[in-house]
């Protein structure tokens, strides 16, 4: 029996539409549900085995994307909203109501300052970006995963095309290396 990873990566991956210019996230409250309207197409959708990341019933991992935070506005009941952990790097605003995450600011100086991760599943509209790998793999363990499950759902993962790393991908990796390098002065800025 093949694992349930998350609805969205199942059955087959989303498709990507080139028409797709940004839409709106909608959290699952039935009334008054909270609302945010993102710009442009998404980047770095990945699946996340965080324990951080939010996640629809009885999935083990999320999907999550990121937009630049000028492009994501909260448009409708964004009284509802409340930080997650005012101490974490991307600071989750969950829906008090339904507890979606709707958007997750990064604000702190740090390679990622500038971006919001969002939940595309979220999305009124088709089009977006498909996830590309998976991210913080191991983590799934620290939400109660039996680690005898951990070569199956690597190797489903791999199955499906969603690469599995213990952190993040080798391009994020870098790019998060190099920023520091920067800032250190053992690259010239
Ligand atoms: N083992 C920890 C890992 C948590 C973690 O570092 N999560 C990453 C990825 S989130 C989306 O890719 C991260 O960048 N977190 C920053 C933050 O959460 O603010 C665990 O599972 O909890
Ligand atoms: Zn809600
Ligand atoms: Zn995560």
């Amino acid at each position: 029996m093949p694992e349930k990873l998350h609805p969205k990566i199942d059955n087959g991956l989303p498709k990507e539409s080139a028409s797709f210019a940004g839409g709106t996230l909608v959290c699952a409250c039935t009334s008054k549900p909270v609302k945010v309207k993102v710009k442009g197409q998404i980047a770095h959708n990945h699946a996340c085995g965080c324990t951080k990341c939010w996640k629809p019933e009885g999935a083990v991992f999320s999907v999550v994307a990121v937009a630049g935070t000028g492009d994501v506005t909260v448009t409708e009941n964004g009284d509802k909203l409340k930080v997650v952990d005012p101490s974490a790097l991307i600071q989750r605003h969950a829906c008090t109501g339904c507890g979606v995450h709707m958007h997750g600011p990064v604000e702190r100086d740090h390679p990622f300052k500038g971006l919001t991760f969002i939940h595309p599943e979220r999305f009124e509209e088709d089009g977006w970006s498909p996830p590309g790998f998976t991210a913080f793999v191991s983590s799934i363990i620290e939400s109660g995963v039996d680690p005898k499950r951990m070569d199956g759902i690597r190797g489903q993962l791999k199955s499906i095309g969603l690469e599995p790393y213990d952190c993040l991908n080798p391009g994020l990796m870098d790019y998060i290396a190099t920023w520091t390098a920067k800032k250190s002065g053992a690259l010239p800025a």
